[in-house]
């Protein structure tokens, strides 16, 4: 079948209007972006699909007949799953998910009434929310867009279990990536603000800068001992969480510096079953190899952990 690179546009989860990279044929447009340097490398793209609230992935590949598309959902997943490629491909030098060009494939309307979202170890897949006003589509968030995708980055690098310290570690690492993507430049480092209570500003799911706004530890004495969530991944993140916010906020570090750091580190350092103490010597050594052990990016992760009880 013949694909020629198009330009559509839409609107975003927040009406927000959004141009859209799309793959014509014959009949119309595929929801595939064939822009990045993995479609010519390898036939690599950006697809977005639909499960119309099935608990089927990826489900049917989206089309549309002039190219302006009305599924906001749809949308975001698609744009913020291109905005993630790019982050990792030019700030990282990583090439996709698996650092070897693979299609990033994306599943809107995932289950009904599902508000969350998740990376099912292939591809990613978001909730419409839960039916109340709680949650709005979930892949109307670029930092969880961001979040999703870096889960499928760590399982093919550290692939840190997800149980326990290496899971809050797991989760972590994807908040810290979701949030670096996302660049705002909010003082708080929130996660999931955008998609959280629509109706109501300023919440969120979690906060970065400081955990216990959500009721989750910010210092090691503090780590909760849970069944519950795999051991508490998304609560004893914030331990994790914070080390990285002290480390980014000191000032002379920069936020591309940082997530150099904390890249090496997951690709280079961490392994499956590593532990906090894992993580701030791997950030440690990550930063001495990049910028030297005298560096100020040495001194400031290693306080950054001291100062959340690690190390
Ligand atoms: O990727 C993840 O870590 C979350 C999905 C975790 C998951 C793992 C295994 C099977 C199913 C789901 C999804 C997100 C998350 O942090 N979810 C939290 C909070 C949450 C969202 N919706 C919920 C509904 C019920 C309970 C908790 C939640 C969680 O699953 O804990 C990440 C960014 C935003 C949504
Ligand atoms: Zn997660």
């Amino acid at each position: 079948v013949h694909h020629a690179a198009a330009v559509g546009k839409g609107k975003g989860v927040l009406n927000d209007n959004k141009s859209i990279n799309t793959d014509s044929y014959s009949g119309g447009y595929y929801l595939r972006d064939i822009t990045k340097p993995m479609y010519s490398q390898n036939g690599g793209a950006i697809e977005t699909y639909t499960a119309k609230n099935k608990m089927v992935s990826p489900g049917t590949l989206l089309t549309d007949s002039d190219n302006t598309w009305v599924d906001p959902a749809a949308v975001d997943a698609h744009v913020y799953a291109g905005k993630v490629y790019d982050y990792y491909y030019t700030k990282l030098g990583r090439n996709s998910f698996d650092d070897e060009g693979g299609t990033l494939k994306s599943t809107v309307h995932y289950r009904e009434n599902y508000g969350n979202a998740g990376w099912t170890g292939t591809q990613m897949v978001y909730g419409d929310g839960d039916g109340s006003d709680k949650y709005a589509y979930l892949s109307g968030a670029l930092d969880v867009v961001g979040h999703e995708i870096t889960h499928g980055v760590t399982e093919r690098t550290a692939d840190l279990v997800y149980e326990g310290q290496s899971g809050a570690l797991n989760e972590s690492w994807s908040d810290v990536f979701g949030n670096l993507i996302e660049n705002k430049s909010d003082p708080e480092w929130l996660c999931g603000e955008d998609i959280i209570t629509p109706n109501i500003p300023g919440d969120a799911l979690r906060s970065m800068s400081d955990p216990n706004k959500y009721g989750d530890p910010d210092h090691m004495r503090d780590y909760v001992d849970t069944t519950e969530d795999h051991g508490g991944v998304h609560t004893n993140s914030g331990i994790p969480n914070k080390a990285f916010y002290n480390f980014v906020t000191t000032s002379g570090v920069t936020r591309d510096n940082a997530a150099k750091v904390w890249y090496r580190a997951l690709s280079q350092y961490l392994t499956s079953n590593s532990k906090f103490i894992d993580a701030r010597n791997a950030t440690i050594q990550a930063a001495t190899d990049l910028f030297g052990e005298d560096s100020k990016e040495v001194t400031a992760v290693t306080n950054a952990w001291s100062n959340v009880g690690v190390g």
